[in-house]
């Protein structure tokens, strides 16, 4: 790369200098597009708008955001890395950074950090140095580039760490990235990624890849970081395709929506299973609800099976011939023959729908074999008409009649004995009575329709018509799936690939996944390889201890997270009687609130309504999950249900007991404290008026 100010002899001063530098060709590159004179170039205007569109795409990729510094690190090559690994191969030292930059000549001032040259940044190490000389990493006060500190790769001789900020032999400028406060919704990690996150990352996009983490391993920031990695290395075949980010719920979505963009990524959609599955045409609300075990039931994999054979049932045998009249000549195919034809279709693996497209074709075959028979010449076109024939039209809707999807499963849910007939040998008779709606619905659109059923109905529209993948599918807290959203999931990147992230431990719905080999096989990427994340980012090492408590009995055999943190955290579990618990909890909260950094008060659903009032009776204004923090409003109350895979600063945890009597049954009520007492960056407070729960205390 071309140095700036090469002979200023104070390297903080050299490095500032290539700052300002690439800023400036930063500004240039933005100012080359936005001089772009698109009016010769798009030869009409629908050309023009999408050419508009990708530049001011473009434009708005290129802003320098000056909270988030141009280059985070260094690498000083030993020698120039080999012209088919490297991006810009002539020069021996590269800047890392969200983007690439280039100057006027088209020399690189800046390194995408998903290129291949960037990667021993993340992976080199004294007994690896990938042949890099220096390692160095930027520190960055207030957008001004203030310290920096070096790593010497190949020199055994020294110390691994020396700089104007480093000296001992932990990076402080990774620590402290690592250890800044948290405010406002989820930020990106690429000046940090670790050697085992970027392993994830950077895996190629043929295989699934499956992550088991403890709560704060990275497993969200390794998932968006994968997503942002592949669409550079694969960036074509994904825009033709589609990616896609799966999380929980809108809050969470909310949470992490930025770190995409905010690496240059802006096509990259987000849902929750239910998006997914949700139809237009049925309302964009559900508004059933089912017993634990009507959905875990409505979730099992078999409620595949049952599905398949009702509707085949829909496919009926003929009995009556196909008479086509043409001109002044009947051809007339006979019913046992029409059976052969829909018997073939049936044994054949394809979709409902394709097989009812197929068959009137194949019908206007046995006609067009009767002809030649009869010493006619039919061509193709005959073979077409015929196909279109209202005799072979009225056959195939007599023996393969369309079927809505929806209408599919009202029945199935509504109609005992139709129910009986296909889950016979697949579900009990309990099993049946149990999803069988106590009152039938009349019509899809006035049924109560609740989420088990929208997975069941596009379950349905996948065996009649096949949902259409994409290009690769990032699915997190993926262990709350049931097998069936599992399969919902699966048909969207049947033939692309997935990143599946989660914790066995925090799966709290009544079908949570007991073993992830399994969760593959439903997702129908059997035997995708499985990785372990233990390192934990987030979580204060005595909370983490202390939360651990819990594993044995939520997930037996599962390893405890260690802690990267280095600060000791505050932890604290005060008892008071059930009378002061409000107050309490409110003296908590304004105990945290001295600290900078986002609070969350986190408490069972029920005591929602009774917390909020408090607060605002104590003049605390507060936030619901989701909502950006800001200076002046810094809390959220937090339900225990929604704090899944969010974080704060300080936590004040209100009441454990009520988070497990919250939940249907006590593994599940654990399992929900577990996932509200790792929420925390720097401070836990519990507050409790009832006795802990035993593995507690
Ligand atoms: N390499 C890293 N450098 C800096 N921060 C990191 C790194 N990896 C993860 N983090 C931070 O640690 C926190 C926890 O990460 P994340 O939310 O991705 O964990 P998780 O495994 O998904 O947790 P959970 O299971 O609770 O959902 C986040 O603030 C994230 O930015």
């Amino acid at each position: 790369m071309p140095s700036h100010a090469p002979d200023h002899p104070d390297p903080l001063a050299r490095e500032r200098a290539h700052l300002t530098a690439s800023r400036a060709a930063l500004r240039a590159m933005r100012a080359d597009v936005e001089a772009l004179d698109l009016r010769d170039v798009a030869a009409n205007w629908v050309n023009a708008e999408a050419l508009h569109h990708q530049v001011s795409e473009r434009i708005k990729a290129l802003a320098d955001l000056a909270d988030t510094p141009l280059f985070f690190g260094r690498l000083d090559y030993l020698h120039a890395p080999g012209a088919e690994v490297a991006e810009g191969a002539e020069g021996e030292r590269f800047y890392i950074g969200r983007r690439h930059v280039h100057d006027a000549d088209g020399d690189p001032m800046v390194i995408d950090w998903r290129a291949p040259v960037s990667q021993p940044f993340y992976q080199a190490s004294k007994k690896a140095p990938m042949e890099i000389g220096l390692r160095r990493r930027f520190g960055y006060t207030g957008g001004e580039l203030t310290a920096y500190e070096d790593e010497r790769l190949s020199d055994p001789t020294t110390e691994t760490f020396s700089g104007s900020a480093g000296g001992s032999q932990t990076s402080k400028l990774l620590q402290s990235e690592i250890e800044r406060p948290r405010v406002g919704p989820m930020r990106d990690i690429v000046a940090t990624i670790q050697p085992e996150q970027d392993e994830i990352v950077r895996q190629g996009i043929g295989g699934t890849i499956c992550v088991q983490g403890a709560p704060g391993t990275g497993k969200t920031a390794v998932g968006l970081h994968r997503v942002a990695y592949l669409l550079y290395a694969h960036r074509e075949r994904l825009a033709r395709s589609g990616t896609l980010v799966i999380g929980p719920n809108r809050s969470f979505l909310h949470y992490i929506e930025q770190v995409l963009p905010a690496l240059g990524e802006l096509q990259v959609a987000q849902a929750t299973v239910e998006d997914l599955v949700t139809r237009p045409s049925l309302g964009a609300v559900t508004r059933g609800t089912d017993s634990a075990d009507a959905a875990r039931i409505k979730g099992d994999a078999r409620l595949a099976e049952v599905l398949r054979r009702a509707l085949r049932s829909y496919v009926t045998r003929p009995t009556e011939p196909c008479v086509v009249v043409r001109g002044s000549r009947r051809w007339r195919v006979p019913a046992y023959e029409l059976e052969e034809i829909v018997e073939e279709l049936l044994t054949r693996d394809i979709r409902y729908g394709a097989a009812r497209e197929a068959l009137p074709r194949r019908i206007a075959h046995a006609v067009l074999v009767r002809m030649e028979q009869a010493g006619e010449a039919p061509d193709d076109r005959v073979q077409d008409t015929v196909a279109r024939n209202p005799a072979v039209k009225a056959a195939v809707k007599a023996v393969w009649p369309p079927v809505d999807p929806a209408k599919l499963v009202l029945r199935l849910l509504s109609d005992a004995d139709f129910l009986a007939e296909h889950a016979e040998g697949v579900l009990d008779a309990d099993e049946q009575k149990t999803i069988l709606w106590a009152k039938p619905s009349r019509g899809v659109k006035s049924a109560k329709w609740s989420p088990a059923d929208l997975v069941l109905i596009d379950e349905a529209a996948d065996l009649i018509e096949r949902t259409p993948s994409l290009g690769h599918v990032v699915l997190d807290e993926a262990q709350d799936l049931s097998p069936m959203q599992y399969r919902a999931v699966g048909r969207r990147c049947s033939t692309g690939s997935a990143t599946v992230l989660g914790d066995i431990a925090q799966g709290t719905t009544p079908w949570a996944t007991a073993s992830w080999e399994e969760a593959l096989i439903h997702l129908g990427k059997e035997g995708a390889g499985i990785e372990e994340l233990t390192q934990g980012f987030r979580v204060p090492r005595e909370v983490i201890a202390y939360a651990s408590r819990l594993l044995p009995a939520i997930a037996p055999g599962l390893s405890e997270a260690t802690s990267i943190r280095e600060a000791a955290g505050d932890f604290s579990v005060r008892a008071v009687s059930s009378a002061e618990l409000d107050a309490a909890v409110i003296a908590a909260c304004h105990e945290a609130l001295r600290h900078e950094g986002s609070i969350g008060l986190i408490a069972a659903d029920a005591r929602i309504p009774a917390l909020a009032q408090a607060l605002d009776a104590a003049g605390l204004t507060h936030l619901t999950p989701g909502e950006e923090t800001s200076a002046e409003s810094r809390l959220t109350l937090v339900p225990a249900t929604l704090a899944k895979g969010l974080e704060y600063d300080y936590v004040v945890l209100d009441e454990p007991a009520a988070v497990v009597d919250g939940e249907p049954d006590e593994r599940t009520g654990l399992r929900r404290l577990y996932v509200a007492l790792t929420r925390a960056v720097s401070g836990l407070t519990v507050v409790h008026g009832a006795p802990l729960p035993e593995r507690l205390s």
